[in-house]
């Protein structure tokens, strides 16, 4: 493991509470968690790497499932049938759109398998440890305002927009 500069003294960590809504720190060692900083912490470098770290981020998302997805069904079918190839050539069809000035949510509200459709693909904002491992990956790699290529997870395959 590369060793981490987030201001903390090792091992701690530090990680987001939804239902606090707020950071709190763990230490993986000793399963200890806290809310205050632990003893020996440099705030400023803990700021610096919160800034460039994001400890939740907030994303809209295309879901495009096929005949392999987890569940294959949504609000749009009972029984998706169409391949992963063909999925993915969905998928390349709304990327065409999005460089030609579409909205994405005008194009997840049109075509997401998702029930988040509704809302634009807005999945709201979600920490590390909530979504499949894949789609975690790419959505806290991505830039505010950036929009991924195809991520397969086992729901199927999406594009993704970081908003927040
Ligand atoms: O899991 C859900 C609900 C996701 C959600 C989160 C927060 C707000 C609204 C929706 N829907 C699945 C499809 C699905 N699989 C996903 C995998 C990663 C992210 C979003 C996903 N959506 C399904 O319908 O099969």
């Amino acid at each position: 493991m590369s060793e981490v500069f987030n201001g903390l003294p090792a091992p701690w960590t530090v990680r987001y509470s939804k239902s606090k809504k707020r950071e709190y720190f763990f230490n993986p060692e000793t399963k200890a968690s806290q809310w205050e900083e632990p003893e020996g912490t440099d705030h400023g470098l803990l700021k610096q790497y919160l800034a460039e770290h994001p400890l939740r981020v907030r994303c809209l998302h295309i879901l495009c499932k096929h005949s392999g997805s987890r569940r294959p069904a949504s609000h749009r079918s009972e029984h998706i049938t169409i391949s992963k190839a063909e999925a993915i050539d969905e998928l390349q069809e709304l990327q065409k759109r999005l460089e030609s000035g579409e909205s994405f949510e005008s194009l997840a509200k049109e075509r997401s398998d998702c029930s988040s459709y509704k809302r634009g693909g807005d999945l709201g904002f979600f920490g590390k440890g909530e979504m499949q491992s894949s789609f975690e990956k790419a959505a806290f790699a991505l830039k505010v305002g950036e929009t991924s290529g195809i991520v397969e997870t086992e729901s199927g395959v999406h594009l993704i927009k970081r908003v927040q």
